[in-house]
Parts: structure tokens; sequence; C-alpha cells
């Protein structure tokens, strides 16, 4: 059984910082690999354990890539540990929940490849999610072996936004995927998430000589494609750690305002220039992002991209916001019904 000390596991200064002395001596930390119903595997420095989780958390609360404390004795999680990043999304269907999709990630590799999945709002939308994460974006262009001109898709990448390092490769070649090895060594984290078919799960393969294959679940969803269905934290060949995701069809923004912001910097600053503080950068005289997009320095339709992102962050924040609120009216209520009860019955 192989055995990894805690710094192997990611393990740092800013984790050990939110311990209270009390849980320094008593408390064992274990890194979260996988999440089910009910339990949680996760990975210490003694070797791989099934956890429970904390009486008071759904195991959705948790997600791979987590820090957690927990009781030898029960195997129950004491406590989840502030992640240093956080992925999340819009949850699918018409729900607003918050879906968490790893934590704890250094690095959010953005797959896609040099054919007609190269698709530059989806590409700032995942960047988005990594400024929102605090995680670095990597987009990785595959497939560069069946395209004539890869080099043009990495310049479009890097032109997205000045947060950009873009790579070709093809996935296929382990000797290409070795490119990717500065960003999962020494305890390093990086995900991988784009949409099915990219390549996620050879990269995945020739990161972790093969044990990403094994280790995940392969089956025909709805629809008849393969997917991968179990998401897990791999021990890399360069001696750090992979998540492998789900092919992520629709990746919707909720409370990404902040790395909206950053990936658009520049038409942020901008728009701090326009005459109208509240200036739609539409046909309002002394519009400094028209005046940019009229001097060629500007996109329109990066414009139209940044506005429609923007819109749709604040609409699914407000239908957040709106279900916490329900939430806390509703926790009123429940409380106030069983105080009502607890005086009538006295339980
Ligand atoms: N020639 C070539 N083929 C590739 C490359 N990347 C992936 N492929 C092929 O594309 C197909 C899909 O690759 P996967 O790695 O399964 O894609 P995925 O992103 O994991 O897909 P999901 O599991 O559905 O999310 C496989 O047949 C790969 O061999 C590449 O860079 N070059
Ligand atoms: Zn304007």
């Amino acid at each position: 059984m192989t055995q990894y000390s805690l710094s192997d596991l990611g393990w740092s200064a800013r984790l050990l910082a939110q311990l209270t002395p009390e849980e320094v001596e008593t408390s064992n930390p274990a890194r979260i690999a996988t999440v089910a119903r009910d339990r949680l595997g996760a990975l210490a420095p003694d070797g791989p354990l099934t956890l429970i989780p904390a009486s008071d958390t759904p195991s959705g609360a948790y997600c791979t890539g987590d820090w957690v404390l927990f009781d030898t004795a029960s195997a129950r999680v004491t406590r989840r540990l502030d992640p240093a990043t956080e992925l999340a999304r819009r949850a699918a269907g018409t729900g607003s929940d918050r879906q968490l999709i790893a934590s704890n990630v250094d690095t959010l590799g953005i797959v896609t490849s040099c054919n007609a999945d190269f698709n530059p709002a989806r590409l700032e939308r995942y960047l988005a999610l990594a400024a929102s994460a605090g995680a670095l974006p990597l987009v990785i262009l595959t497939k560069a072996d069946l395209c004539d001109d890869p080099g043009s898709y990495r310049t479009r990448a890097e032109r997205l936004s000045p947060l950009v390092t873009a790579i070709t490769l093809n996935a296929t070649d382990t000797s290409d995927a070795e490119a990717l090895a500065p960003w999962c060594r020494n305890g390093q984290t990086l995900v991988l998430l784009g949409s099915s078919g990219v390549g996620k799960s050879t990269l995945a393969n020739a990161l972790t000589g093969g044990a990403a294959a094994t280790q995940s679940i392969r089956e025909d969803d709805a629809k008849g494609r393969h997917t991968t269905t179990a998401r897990g934290l791999h021990r890399t060949i360069h001696g750090g750690w992979l998540i492998d995701t789900p092919g992520m069809r629709a990746l919707r923004l909720a409370g990404a305002a902040e790395g909206i912001d950053a990936v658009f910097s520049d038409l942020n600053d901008l728009a701090a220039q326009c005459r109208f503080s509240d200036c739609r950068h539409d046909t309002e005289p002394g519009c400094a992002v028209q005046d940019a997009i009229a001097r060629g320095e500007i996109e329109p339709a990066r414009l139209d991209r940044w506005r429609k992102l923007e819109r749709e962050d604040a609409r699914n924040s407000r239908t957040l916001h709106e279900a916490r609120e329900r939430d806390r009216a509703l926790g009123k209520l429940y409380r106030s019904i069983k105080k009502d009860k607890h005086d009538l019955t006295g339980r």
C-alpha cells in the first residue's frame, strides 16, 4: 500500500492555521477522494479510509479535494476545513442549488480541442469560474495532431484574457502529456474540466500512469454516450494530484461576478472611463468602450459576451439569493412550529 505524507497530499500551512491547539493534539486530517451518498473515500498518511460525514452535514456538503478532520474511533468527520479554492457551479435542472465540483485545486485545466469544440464564450465561462474560485486557469488545447494550425488556437485562447496560459498537445501521445507536469507535481492539484470527448480521460490516464482509468467507471448515459461518472483524486506520476470530473455540457455560473470582472478586466477598466457611471456601452455619448471598438481595439463580439455572462450571473445569483431567503424563511417557520409543538407537548 502506498503511503503519502500530509505534504504529499497537499497539506499546507494555511490549512494547519485553521486548527485549534486542541485539534492539533487530537485530530487527524484526511483529504477527500470520492463522495458517495453516505460515505466519503479519503486519503490520510496511514492509508486510504472510509469516513462518515459529520452528523450535521449531508454528503453534498463535501467534494473531491476537501480537507477534513476526523475522529479515529468513529471514523466520523468532525469538521470540513475551509478550502483554499472551491469550484462550484449552479446545479443542473431548474433548482438553484450551488453544486460543488472540487476544492483545494491549484490549477483549473480547461480542456478543449483545436476544432469545432473551441468556443470563446464557453472558455470565458470557465475562466470566470477559475478566477472566482481562486485557481490558476490553464487552457489545454487537445487534438493538435489533427489540426493544420494549432498555434492559431493558442493565440485565440491567450487573447481572451490576460489571465490565460494556453498549451497545445496531442493527448494520446504520452510524451506530449508531460507538458502538464509543472501543474501536477509536489502536492499540487490539477482539475480537468471540459466537454465530453475532448480528451480529459486520455490525459488523466497519461498523467496517472493509467490509475485514473482503472478507478473510474465508464457507463452509457441517457443518450448512449460514454461518459466518465466517477470523480476522484488520483496521484499523478509527477507527485501531485489530478481530479477527474464528468463531461460538463452546461456550466452555469452563479455568484461569479468577481471572476467575470477579472476575465474582462480590460473592459471594466474602459467602462470606468465612460462619461456616465451607469453607461450600458450601447449608444451613450462619451462611451469609452464603444470608442475602443471604433478604434478596433476591442471586438464587438467580446463586449456582447461580457454583457451576456454578466446578465446570466446576475440572474442566477438573484435566484440563489432568493432561494437562500426562502430557506431562511422556511427555517424560521420550522423553528416556530417546533417551538409551538414544544410549548404544547413539552417535548
Ligand atoms: N488524435 C487525437 N485523439 C484524441 C486526442 N485527445 C483525445 N482523443 C481521442 O478522443 C476520444 C475521446 O477522448 P476522451 O479522453 O475519452 O475524452 P473525455 O474528455 O474524457 O470525454 P468524457 O469522458 O466523455 O468526458 C478518444 O478516442 C481519444 O483517443 C488528441 O489530442 N489527439
Ligand atoms: Zn460605456
